[in-house]
């Protein structure tokens, strides 16, 4: 409908022809297109046909991270593709990767960033979007050294707690029923960092309506944020916003401008009274840096609320898809959940409950991690990579401005790098070199390099601390007659297609210990 669209407001030139001439026309645009097409790809990886105008849009499979992985597979671990006039080149290889993620990094430390990502954080000025140079180091060290540091990160441990025992509440109150460990888990992950942002100053009542509000910005803008759009594709048509993304997002983006306005406005009144600097949270961190910034590098109020931006809509749906993929496996592997809850309890205890200070005392938990993480990493092709200069990646040219996919989830399956790569195997991880830090190039989840996630110490902690808290309080079975279910569903981060559904029993020696 697009293209018609298209063919229908260029047409006015063709008027005076007959419908033979434009035929021919029709034709040599065609082939004039088709011999641009085949010309651009001079020096190019290798790649499926394109076609003039669409490029390879037409066999794209929503499965992305599939569907690049089989084109790796037949035409070697760099290829390319066109999605309509934008190229988008594939790495499937450690080598490759290390050649893009650390020996270029520099080079392909930069972002080609969507008309949605660029609407939903205040013009791209977040840590996500921001190009490589001065005012990303500044907000990366914002974020690293303030935000997510360990001290900042051991001083909000109250506000993290509250909300995970009050999903353990919920738990155990359902004790008996399915429940949708996925939507709960998702729940409590926007809880804990909504918690985070702003839990000093948000009490009682407010934060269950707020609660809400946020959760259906967020849900509505993950949405947008993975509709292809035509106005990436060809951004010569972005102007006319064809399928409205755009304006979309500008009303959620507004909505959730409000609900910014609203905190950063309560913070200041309670700050000018005297009472907010005992609020423990990012917002109180971050007004404190703005007011204290550099003049020379100021931390405006538009990257503060970009920043806050980041951390819900970037760790929210990673750290709960991460936990629903683990206790999937696990649930299919009672050994596991086994081996789990004895670790645990010896370390816990039945008479007492999880505190994030045993997290460190469980490496059997800490091994589930890394292979839940090997098996679903939870940005499978990384935030796409885009290089600020031509260049040479496996000998082949990667043009300026191109988007850079890593197939990581590709890479943790590959069967010469890994010992049965599709078993779930959490045993592989207790004995050996990997770690999350991106140094190996054939074991990545969080990425490598400079632009390497930033919220990592906080997504193990989350991690950690929401699976103990999960396995040691219940025991878990399925509904009577349902099977468990591994499909997986890309959308830009991975998720699982059918939530898992499950009834928890509590384990514990005292019903206090779920209050
Ligand atoms: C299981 C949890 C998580 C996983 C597996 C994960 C993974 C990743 C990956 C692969 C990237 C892209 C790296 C690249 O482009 O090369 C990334 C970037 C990022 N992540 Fe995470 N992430 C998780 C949780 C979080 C959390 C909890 C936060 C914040 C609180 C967060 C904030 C960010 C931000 C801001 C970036 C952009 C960094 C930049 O471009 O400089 N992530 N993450």
């Amino acid at each position: 409908m697009s293209l018609k669209f298209m063919f229908d407001s260029f047409s006015w030139p063709l008027q005076d022809l007959n419908i033979e001439q434009k035929g021919v026309l029709f034709s040599c645009l065609l082939a004039l297109l088709w011999c641009f097409i085949s010309n651009s790809n001079k020096g190019l990886p290798p790649g499926p046909k394109a076609l003039p105008l669409i490029g390879n849009l037409h066999s794209l499979e929503p499965q992305l991270h599939t569907y690049f992985a089989s084109l790796s597979k037949i035409y070697g671990p760099i290829c390319r593709i066109w999605l309509g006039k934008k190229l988008g080149i594939i790495v499937t290889s450690p080598a490759l990767a290390r050649e893009v993620l650390k020996d270029k990094d520099t080079i392909f430390a930069n972002r080609d960033v969507s008309v949605a990502g660029r609407e939903v954080t205040y013009g791209g000025t977040d840590i996500v979007w921001t190009p490589y140079g001065p005012k990303w180091r500044m907000l990366r060290k914002v974020c690293v050294q303030e935000m997510l540091s360990a001290s900042t990160l051991d001083s909000l441990y109250a506000l993290r707690r509250r909300e995970l025992r009050q999903s353990i509440n919920y738990f155990y109150n359902q004790t008996g029923s399915p429940v949708n460990v996925g939507e709960q888990m998702f729940l409590t992950a926007l809880n804990v960092i909504t918690s985070m942002l702003w839990g000093g100053t948000v009490k009682g009542e407010e934060r269950a309506t707020l609660g809400a509000e946020v959760r259906d910005v967020v849900t509505k803008m993950n949405e947008l944020l993975v509709t292809p759009n035509l106005s990436d594709f060809y951004p010569g048509l972005a102007w006319f916003d064809l399928q409205g993304v755009k304006k979309k997002m500008k009303v959620l983006a507004k909505r959730y401008d409000n609900i910014f306005e609203s905190m950063i406005d309560q913070r200041q009144k309670m700050n000018r009274n005297g009472v907010g600097q005992e609020s423990k949270d990012f917002l109180q961190v971050l007004l404190k840096l703005k007011d204290e910034a550099d003049p020379k590098m100021p931390l405006t109020m538009t990257e503060l609320k970009a920043l806050l931006t980041d951390m819900v809509v970037g760790g929210t749906e990673t750290s709960a898809n991460t936990v629903e993929f683990a206790m999937t496996e696990i649930m299919n592997k009672p050994d596991v959940l086994r081996k789990l809850q004895q670790e645990v309890d010896t370390v816990v205890g039945k008479d007492n409950i999880v505190e994030e200070s045993h997290i460190q005392h469980l490496p059997y938990l800490y091994a589930v991690m890394k292979e839940v993480l090997r098996l679903y990493p939870a940005v499978p092709l990384l935030v796409p990579h885009c290089p600020s200069e031509t260049v040479t990646v496996g000998g082949y040219a990667v043009p300026k401005g191109s988007s850079v996919f890593v197939n990581v989830w590709a890479i943790h399956r590959d069967p010469s790098i890994w010992e049965n790569p599709t078993e779930f195997h959490p045993e592989r991880f207790m004995e050996n070199k990997w770690d999350f830090s991106g140094n190996d190039l054939t074991y990545f989840p969080f990425g490598s390099g400079r632009r390497i996630c930033v919220g990592l110490a906080m997504a193990e902690r989350m991690f950690m601390y929401s699976l103990a808290s999960l396995i040691h309080s219940f025991d878990w079975k399925l509904p009577e007659g349902e099977t468990l279910d591994f499909t997986e569903k890309f959308v830009l981060v991975l998720k699982k297609k059918m939530p898992l559904v499950a009834i928890p029993t509590p384990r514990l020696s005292n019903p206090t210990l779920y209050e």
